[in-house]
Formats: structure tokens, C-alpha cells, sequence
């Protein structure tokens, strides 16, 4: 492995700086459509603890003020209550500023507490609804599925980030304003000085956000891949051959190993952002000693009255605190940006567009017809090439062929998981592509090899098979019985009601062979399917349950059209027409009896199968 040396790839054009902030007004846009109210309410809040300061700083110079005159008033006046009570007043107004500002504080906290949830709700609602557009192709690459695990890690946060900071910005520069007002009458170098100590600081956190952002995106791979270990280390369904194999200290170790890569960058990262932090926040506290030296010797000459004096070094304090609030809010802003950039472009990826529309096709009952259907995987593999079939509605196919000859890929192109990449597809005369795709599924009741396991209850594992019938007990029944389900679901501790899977309380796990009539009956919950499609259905079952399945599959299927993957011969040979597949071609086709006589691989194989029983 290469040593991670990322530097080259961290660093920025200065002109992405500015272009970056192009996200911010679509997340406030997002936050006001979550909560009027609440966005009303956070600027309302943000305004006010704003403002109050300045006033409350202003409040304190007459307070100061009124304590000097009063102490040189005592010696000459008789009544103390008389000279005191204006400062009393004025001691009470601030205390209520204070209140005030505190209230308003809180106030924002539970605003934002409570716009979080929401808003992480929605951003997450619209990446899992982005996510159910997307193709399977798409899934399929690395770099969209990176996409999507880094928006899902940490987009949702950063839209309120965004608002707060947007709205620190704007309190920070209500309270600048306020200051500035106050301390322009002391001198308009005053402002320079403290804009002098802020900026370096600002300047260098833009630029670690910016890489920080970068880092987090060029390891996101090897994060996944830290996901996937992890996953294997703790999953019931991977820890029982982990265990078996011993491959926990692999594992654990691959896992550190890929730590330590990341942790590696990250340190050095951290260490330099502090290094700068500390540096450059130190000419802060040097230009803010210099002020202060400034304001003492100007109250020394007679220039400042003492309140002035406590007054300016006050807002002195709170005009560099808000400075650089405002700008670390700046900064700040510049990362969330980044973050939603990412967001946003896992939004916008293009989806395929629904073209069709066909719910019913030219040529009623023509069936099933592949033309010239060639297929290559986006990865480049040909999976299968120049595919031609007709299957009329009642007629039965079996597929066999080899492992990875292409059977399950014609399924895949069939239910326009993927589109042929030449050549057609079409049912009843119109191409797969017009057909309107929910109306085209409907039609077609389809079992993969590698089905869910839903750790679902049992009923509702059925259901999935057919969303519009999802609750329908009587559905459930019926679909059980065809599958040869019910025997061993009526046996269970709730019937149709217990919970399958290990992940929930009470969940009761099943045996491969059951797990596969489940997913055999859900094929039937499609009642008007009139395509069925069985991917290898009996791979685990004994061979008189499989010898039932099939009873069953043919009384019930007589008027659909039928297509079976399998690699039991006994199963395959009552189908109508058989296709024998090999890389991708067919190379073989016929009922049994004619790919018998044909002597072909079909009968090689056949015989193969038969003798392993004799
Ligand atoms: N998602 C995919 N991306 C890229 N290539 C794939 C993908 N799925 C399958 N392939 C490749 O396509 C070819 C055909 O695979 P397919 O799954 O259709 O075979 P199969 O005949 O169903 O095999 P089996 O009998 O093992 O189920 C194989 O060479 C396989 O490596």
C-alpha cells in the first residue's frame, strides 16, 4: 500500500472559497419550508441577543459614571437616597438586560434543539427517497454508493449548522455595528486594531476547514471499508463463519490497520490546525493588550472618564469575542457548505427517466420475446450475447446452464433491473422499455436466489410480495399454502404473527429450506401475476419437498408462463422448452426428450446428474 500522502490532492484554488458558499440559500430555504416559526423565532432570538449587549455595556458606562458623580456629590448633598436612586435605576435596568439576554439565549437553544430533529429527518427522509430513484447499475458503482454513505454520515446536521451560523454571523455583526458605534467615538483606529487581530485566524481556519472537508471525502472508501469489517465482526449472519474460520484476528487487524492510516492524516491535520490557531490567535491577545494600554493612558491623561474607560475596554473585549464568533461563523459556514456540496450532489445525481407508460401491450397474449438481447455489465463483462426466445403465455422455460452463464441476468433484464444493452425485450408485441414500469411489474411474480430474509413477522414477510395485499391475512394463507409455507408456519409459537430473525425481541430463526418456501409463497401473493419467475427455489430443500414445490408450482402456474433456474435436472425436465446456456449464449434449446436425443451438453449433463444417484 502506498503511503498516504494526500497533501497534493488537499490543497484548494483560492476561488473555491467564494464558490462553495453557492449551497447557503438553498439550505436556508430547506430550514424555513421545516419551520417558519421556528426559523422566525431563531432570528427574533439572534436579534435580541444581538443588540442587548452593546446596550447593556452602554447601561454600565452611565452606571459607573453615576457611582463617580455620586461619591463627589455625597460630600456637599445631605440626601444620599436622592443621588443614589438614578444608579439604583440604572443597576436594576441592566439586571434586566441580563435576564433578557439570558432568555433570549435559551430561547435559541431550544429552537435549535428542536429544529435539529426535524431537519435531520428531513435531509435523511430526502436521501433515502433519492436513493429509491436510483437505478441498480447505479447502486451497483462504488463512487454513487460512496456518494451516499457520506451524505448519510453528514449531511443531515449540517443544513441547521448552516442557519446557526448564519445567524451567529448576523448577531455578531449587529453586536459589531452596536460596538462600532461606541468605539468610533473613541478613535476609528480602534476598529482597525481589532479587525487586525482576527482576520490571520479566520484566514487559516477557512483553509483547515477546506482541507479537513477534503480529507473526509478522499478517505471515505477506506472508512466503507472499515464499515464492511465491522459488519462482518458483528452480524449474526457473517459471525458463525467468522468464528469457524478463525478470521476474527485478520480482521481485527485489517480493521486497526486501516485506523491507524486514517488516524495518521488526521493527526497530522489536527496538530498543524492547532499550531496555526494558537499562533495566529496570539496576535488577538497581543493587539487586544494594546488597546487596553491605549485606553488606561488615555484615562490617565483625562481623555476617558473612569465609566468610559471601563466601557471601552469592555467592548473592546466583546467587539474582538464577536469579531471573530463572526468570522469563525464565516468559516464555519465554508465547511457546511462543503458538506452540503456533497449532499446536493448525491441529490442531483441523474436518474433514469420513467419513459414508458403502457399498462397493456400491442399484441395481447404474444408473450415473452428476447431479440438479439445482448448485455454488458457497466463494469464491462458481457453477460450475454445476441439472446433470442419466444414464450407464449402458458408455456414453461428452464434455464440451465453452468454457474455465471448468464441465467439470473436474463431474469434481471426481464423485470428491467437492467436495460439490454442492444437488442429488445418485449411483452404481448411492446418493447419492456414502453411499458409503464409498475404496471409491467405487476405482471411478473419473481423469486432471486439471493431473496431477503425481512426480519419481519412472518405474514408480513409473505406481504412483500405484493405491497397492495400487504396486510391481507387471507392473502397470506393462501400464498403460504401454494408455497408449501403453512405447514411450519401454523407451527410456530404465533403463527403468522411471529417475528422472523434474530435482530427483534422474540424473533425466531428459520432453516434455510423454510426461509426458502417463504420466499417461494411470496412469489404467489402476486395473484395476477402472469409471469413467474423461480431462480434456483429449491436449492435447500430435501428432494421430496422440492418434488412437492414442483407438484405445486405446475398445478397452480398451468395458465402463466413459467420460467425455472435450476440445476436439478429432475426439476427442469417437465418444462416445455428447455435453454441450455453457456458464457452467455444459448447453445442449446428444446423440450427434454428432443435434447436427449440431440445428445448435447444437455443430455452430458443430465446423465452426469443421474449417475451421481445410481
Ligand atoms: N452485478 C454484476 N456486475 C458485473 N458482473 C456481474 C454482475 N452479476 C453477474 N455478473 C457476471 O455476469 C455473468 C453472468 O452471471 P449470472 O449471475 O447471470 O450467472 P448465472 O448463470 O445466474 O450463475 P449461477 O448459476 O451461479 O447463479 C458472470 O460472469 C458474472 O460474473
Amino acid at each position: 500500500m502506498p503511503p498516504f500522502r494526500i497533501k497534493h490532492r488537499l490543497a484548494a484554488a483560492p476561488g473555491d472559497f467564494f464558490n462553495v458558499f453557492r449551497y447557503t440559500h438553498r439550505a436556508l430555504l430547506l430550514v424555513w419550508q421545516t419551520s417558519r416559526l421556528m426559523m422566525l423565532g431563531l432570528a427574533l432570538a439572534t436579534l435580541v441577543a444581538g443588540v442587548l449587549p452593546a446596550v447593556a455595556a452602554w447601561v454600565g458606562q452611565l452606571i459607573v459614571d453615576g457611582v463617580v458623580a455620586a461619591t463627589r456629590h455625597q460630600s456637599i448633598a445631605t440626601d444620599t437616597l436622592e443621588i443614589l436612586s438614578p444608579v439604583l435605576w440604572l443597576v436594576t435596568l441592566e439586571g434586566g438586560i441580563i435576564v433578557v439576554i439570558a432568555l433570549a439565549q435559551r430561547l435559541l437553544e431550544a429552537q435549535q434543539s428542536l429544529l435539529r430533529a426535524r431537519l435531520g429527518q428531513r435531509v435523511n427522509m430526502m436521501i433515502l427517497d433519492k436513493a429509491g430513484q436510483l437505478s441498480l447499475p447505479q447502486f451497483e458503482d462504488s463512487e454513487i454508493y460512496d456518494q451516499l454513505t457520506r451524505a448519510r454520515r453528514e449531511a443531515s446536521t449540517r443544513p441547521l449548522s448552516l442557519v446557526n451560523r448564519t445567524f451567529t454571523l448576523l448577531q455578531n455583526l449587529i453586536s459589531l455595528a452596536s460596538f462600532a458605534v461606541l468605539l468610533v467615538q473613541f478613535s476609528p483606529w480602534a476598529l482597525g486594531i481589532i479587525a487586525f487581530g482576527a482576520l490571520p485566524v479566520f484566514f487559516s481556519e477557512a483553509r483547515f476547514s477546506g482541507e479537513a472537508f477534503r480529507l473526509f471525502r478522499w478517505r471515505s472508501p477506506q472508512m466503507r471499508e472499515q464499515r464492511y469489517l465491522e459488519t462482518l465482526l458483528a452480524r449474526e449472519d457473517s459471525i458463525r463463519e467468522v468464528k469457524l474460520f478463525g478470521l476474527e484476528p485478520l480482521l481485527r487487524e485489517r480493521y486497526r490497520a486501516i485506523f491507524e492510516r486514517l488516524y495518521d492524516e488526521e493527526r497530522r491535520l489536527t496538530l498543524r490546525r492547532t499550531m496555526w490557531g494558537f499562533l495566529l490567535g496570539l496576535l488577538g491577545t497581543l493587539t487586544f493588550y494594546a488597546a487596553y494600554g491605549w485606553v488606561v493612558l488615555e484615562t490617565i491623561i483625562g481623555t476617558l472618564t473612569l465609566g468610559q474607560m471601563t466601557m471601552y475596554l469592555m467592548v473592546f473585549k466583546q467587539s474582538q469575542s464577536a469579531l471573530s464568533a463572526g468570522l469563525g461563523a464565516i468559516s464555519g459556514m465554508y465547511e457546511d457548505n462543503l458538506y452540503l456540496s456533497n449532499l446536493y450532489e448525491f441529490l442531483e445525481l441523474p436518474v433514469d427517466a420513467e419513459y414508458g407508460t403502457l399498462t397493456e401491450g400491442a399484441t395481447p397474449g404474444d408473450g415473452l420475446r428476447f431479440e438479439h438481447v445482448h448485455f454488458d455489465y457497466p463494469g464491462g463483462t458481457t453477460a450475454l450475447h445476441d439472446i433470442s426466445l419466444h414464450l407464449r403465455p402458458g408455456e414453461s422455460l428452464a434455464l440451465v446452464g453452468e454457474n455465471g452463464s448468464g441465467k439470473t441476468t436474463l431474469i434481471k433484464l426481464l423485470t428491467r433491473l437492467y436495460q439490454p444493452s442492444r437488442g429488445r425485450i418485449l411483452l404481448d408485441g411492446s418493447d419492456l422499455r414502453d411499458w409503464n414500469v409498475v404496471a409491467l411489474r405487476r405482471r411478473i411474480g419473481v423469486i432471486f436466489q439471493d431473496f431477503v430474509r425481512y426480519q419481519f413477522p412472518v405474514g408480513e414477510n409473505l406481504g412483500v410480495g405484493n405491497i397492495d395485499a400487504f396486510d391481507d391475512e387471507q392473502r397470506w394463507r393462501d400464498a403460504a399454502h401454494r408455497g408449501l409455507a403453512d405447514g411450519f408456519i401454523e407451527r410456530l409459537p404465533q403463527g403468522y404473527h411471529t417475528q422472523l430473525g434474530r435482530w427483534f425481541k422474540n424473533g425466531q430463526e428459520l432453516s434455510g429450506g423454510q426461509w426458502q418456501r417463504i420466499a417461494l409463497s411470496r412469489a404467489w401473493m402476486r395473484e395476477n401475476a402472469d409471469i413467474l419467475v423461480l431462480d434456483e427455489p429449491t436449492a435447500a430443500m430435501d428432494a421430496a419437498a422440492e418434488a412437492a414445490v414442483f407438484e405445486r408450482f405446475r398445478l397452480y402456474s398451468r395458465d402463466k408462463t413459467a420460467i425455472v433456474i435450476s440445476h436439478r435436472f429432475s426439476t427442469v425436465r417437465s418444462a416445455d422448452v428447455i435453454v441450455v446456456m453457456e458464457h452467455g449464449h444459448v447453445i442449446e434449446r428444446g423440450s427434454h426428450d428432443e435434447l436427449m436425443a440431440a445428445c448435447g451438453r444437455y443430455a452430458e449433463f443430465f446423465e452426469l446428474q443421474a449417475a451421481g444417484y445410481r
